[in-house]
């Protein structure tokens, strides 16, 4: 068999036994029907199952069009978006990309720098970011479904002036791009009014969805890696996990591991990775697993290490804290670096002994001997293989990570599609900012503080 993601619960098996797992499979095989019978509560935001094989082709083109155009005419593309409208983006692009992408110098690195803003209300954030592109081209892709986010909203608002006075405002208009709903909402019409290109968030496509629609396609695009392959893991991904049979298919293990150890009190999932350019992934995943099963009272906690890192920090409550959470490592095989360590006259720190080994070979003994250590200290551990860093198996990684969180939100009995939970701290923000329509709240919030 060729190269691809896999999911090997293996080194949990204290913890879920191989007739746990066929006890659960009724349960399981229940919720993926539902999934993609498109059954169950939340079923219109179901557009990503069949995305990689059905997806807008002249959009796709102009994605391509359009971040040819920026390469060529910007220094610096601004990614301005936040949650399910940014993290897909970066976790892509820093995957893919050279560890140092933006400070590479012009020429080495073909393409434009990329920043996102608009994920925080951080004024220095902003304020740096502004003297970043001092004397630099740039454009803004803004990228947001609702267009009334608070936070990409109020960044936009910075960088579009910011546009506007070095361009003249016909220019700053061909140099904005706005990925938002296809028929409403306050960017839509800001974008209609204004003349900007537009991209898509597709209706039936929820936020934490939608990295392989334009949301993420375009600033991957800009970022030179080629999106066509990123489909094609995608495609790949998607076939394995609606034809493979239970006991071989990755994302129904994953789902089904993942509740048997809920249902024995594992409330916490830490993703663990051993390369720094998979911190987005996890900070991806984040958002996926956790706006989509974190409600109703329920859920696993989703949480997540840069390891050996963090193994100096976090290492200790992970080894022998309270019991509460399993640990799912993202493997990544094949590192396209090789470096040889060498043997040096006087053995001060004691090294000599890697004296011909790689850096990756020290890195990957790191990995097994906290799998095992972790494991001997009551933490189950789950490991996602991820043959090499390139498109293709980000591609697959990625739909591997979308189906099981759909199947497993059905196991627990939730919505994996809706987020009411989120629009909680955004009332009482609008209340305290004095928004019209909240005075109430501002009152009774004002009291309280
Ligand atoms: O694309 P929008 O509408 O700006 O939303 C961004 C993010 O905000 C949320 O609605 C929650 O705050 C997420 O679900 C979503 O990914």
């Amino acid at each position: 068999m060729g190269k691809e993601v896999t999911f090997d619960y293996s080194k949990a098996a204290g913890f879920v036994s191989a007739e746990e797992m066929a006890n659960f499979k009724t349960t399981v095989m229940a919720a993926r029907d539902t999934l993609v019978e498109k059954t169950g509560a939340g079923n219109d935001y179901l557009g990503w199952i069949d995305l990689p094989v059905d997806y807008d082709q002249e959009e796709f083109a102009r994605i391509k069009k359009a971040a040819a155009k920026i390469q060529g005419d910007s220094d610096v593309l601004l990614v301005v978006g936040i949650g399910g409208s940014y993290l897909g983006a970066r976790a892509a692009i820093e995957f893919l990309s050279h560890s140092f992408y933006n400070v590479l110098p012009k020429g080495v690195r073909k393409t434009p720098e990329i920043y996102f803003v608009g994920n925080s209300i951080s004024s220095k954030y902003i304020r740096d970011l502004q003297q970043v592109l001092e004397g630099k081209d740039f454009s803004i892709n803004i990228i947001s479904k609702s267009g009334t986010t608070t936070e990409p909203a109020i960044a936009f608002r910075v960088f579009k002036e910011m546009l506007v006075n070095k361009y003249g405002k016909d220019e700053a208009s061909k140099r904005i791009y706005a990925t938002t709903d296809k028929a409403r909402g306050a960017l839509k019409n800001l974008a209609d009014q204004e003349g900007y290109e537009e991209f898509v968030v597709p209706d039936d496509v929820g936020g934490r969805y939608s990295v392989l629609t334009a949301v993420g396609l375009l600033p991957i695009a800009v970022s030179g890696a080629n999106i066509d392959k990123l489909m094609e893991g995608a495609a790949s991904g998607r076939k394995k996990a609606l034809e493979l049979p239970y006991e071989t298919n990755a994302a129904l293990q994953y789902a089904a591991v993942r509740n048997i150890l809920l249902r024995k009190g594992k409330q916490v999932e830490i993703t663990a990775n051993y390369e720094p350019s998979l911190h987005y992934v996890s900070e991806w995943w984040k958002q996926l697993f956790g706006e989509s099963e974190g409600k109703d009272r329920r859920g696993i906690f989703p949480a997540s290490v840069d390891l050996t890192t963090d193994l100096h920090s976090m290492g200790q409550f992970i080894q022998d804290g309270a019991r509460i959470m399993f640990e799912t490592v993202i493997n990544v095989e094949e590192s396209p670096a090789e470096i040889l360590l060498q043997k040096e006259e006087v053995d001060t720190d004691g090294m000599n002994y890697l004296a011909g080994k790689s850096v990756d070979f020290v890195n990957k003994s790191a990995m097994n001997g906290t799998i095992l250590a972790h494991t001997d200290g009551d933490v189950p551990n789950l490991l996602v293989t991820v043959p090499e860093q390139n498109e293709f198996y980000l591609g697959e990684l990625f739909y591997f990570y979308e189906f099981a969180c759909g199947v497993s939100g059905y196991i627990l009995g939730i919505n994996p599609f809706n987020q009411p939970g989120v629009e909680s701290y955004k009332r009482n923000m609008f209340a305290l900012l004095g928004k019209p329509g909240y005075e109430e709240q501002r009152e009774a919030l004002l009291k309280r503080l």
